[in-house]
């Protein structure tokens, strides 16, 4: 943890939320139900990319603000231990982002976890992508200058943000990489501006549910906020734990509530964690 980081104490919170904006452009309050949380009672579980951080032109070129690893950290303290990033990110990569911050997680759309920021990274056994198929996925690279094919073991992710107009073509390709059964055990996600491809038997709903079994969770109502494709696992996994939802971007199904962007949901966990008194990012 970093030494940097002070102790907060635990307590019930009932805050006035930062504002969102509405349509019309005017700055609107946020519903009064998730204003206020029984800390002592709650989980809360954080997709990463587009939810906690920025977009970013490409994946390593990620920005984590100072102020957010506070608020996590504190957070942290607050809740017991009950705060846990929820990514299509390998566990290791996650680490490296946040560094020196680590936070129980669950990593690789659900094919790790790891309970405690220091426990070991249970892996799941089910298998990764046949090597000749990736290989395969690895030539998409070469349709075009800015697709980038990111090869996390577990799965794929093949990146256009830099080439949108490749998208049809990616998809064709991948179409027919799949042709005669080959992908039958796999998953082909679309996402914004990427498409992601993994095993089937996982996903960031059964790492939820783990998570939840999980001694520090256990008894505990998850809130969680996703963005994208591969967070309705986790969104439709809610209603089990009496869980609360919340989107970036967009309202989906199953949450209750939608962040503007992720400069938002920062700024309510700041809140949250009773560090907002820092100035900006
Ligand atoms: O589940 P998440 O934590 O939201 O991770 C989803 C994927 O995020 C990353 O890609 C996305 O973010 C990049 C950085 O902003 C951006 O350049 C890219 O276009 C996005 O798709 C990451 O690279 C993937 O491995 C994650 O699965």
């Amino acid at each position: 943890m970093p030494e940097t980081l002070t102790k907060t104490t635990s307590a019930d919170v009932d805050v006035v939320g930062p504002s969102t904006p509405s349509s019309d452009g005017k700055r609107a309050s946020l519903p009064a139900e998730m204003l206020k949380f029984d800390l002592d009672r709650t989980a809360i579980f954080l997709d990463v990319d587009g939810t906690l951080l920025d977009i970013a032109p490409t994946p390593l070129e990620v920005y984590v603000p100072a102020q957010l690893r506070e608020a996590l950290y504190a957070l942290w303290q607050q809740l017991d231990g009950a705060i846990a990033f929820i990514s299509g990110r390998p566990i290791a990569e996650l680490d490296r982002i946040f560094d020196p911050l680590r936070l129980p997680a669950v990593g690789g759309h659900g094919a790790e976890i790891r309970f405690l920021p220091k426990g070991e990274i249970r892996r799941s056994r089910i298998a990764t992508l046949d090597d000749a198929l990736r290989a395969d996925f690895a030539l998409i690279s070469k349709i075009g200058k800015g697709i980038i094919v990111e090869d996390k073991g577990y799965s794929l992710a093949i990146h256009y943000r830099q080439a949108p107009e490749y998208g049809g073509e990616i998809m064709k390709n991948v179409v027919e990489i799949c042709k005669n059964e080959r992908c039958d055990s796999l998953e082909v996600l679309p996402g914004k501006l990427v498409v992601e491809i993994k095993p089937g038997g996982y996903d960031k709903g059964t790492g939820l549910r783990e998570m939840m079994s999980a001694e520090t969770f256990k008894g505990r109502r998850p809130i969680f906020i996703g963005d994208d494709v591969t967070d309705n696992a986790a969104f439709a996994a809610l209603p089990e734990f009496d869980g609360t939802g919340f989107s970036v971007g967009g309202i989906v199904k199953g949450a209750t509530f939608n962040f503007d962007g992720p400069q938002d949901v920062r700024a309510w966990l700041q809140r949250l964690a009773g560090v907002d008194h820092m100035e900006g990012e």
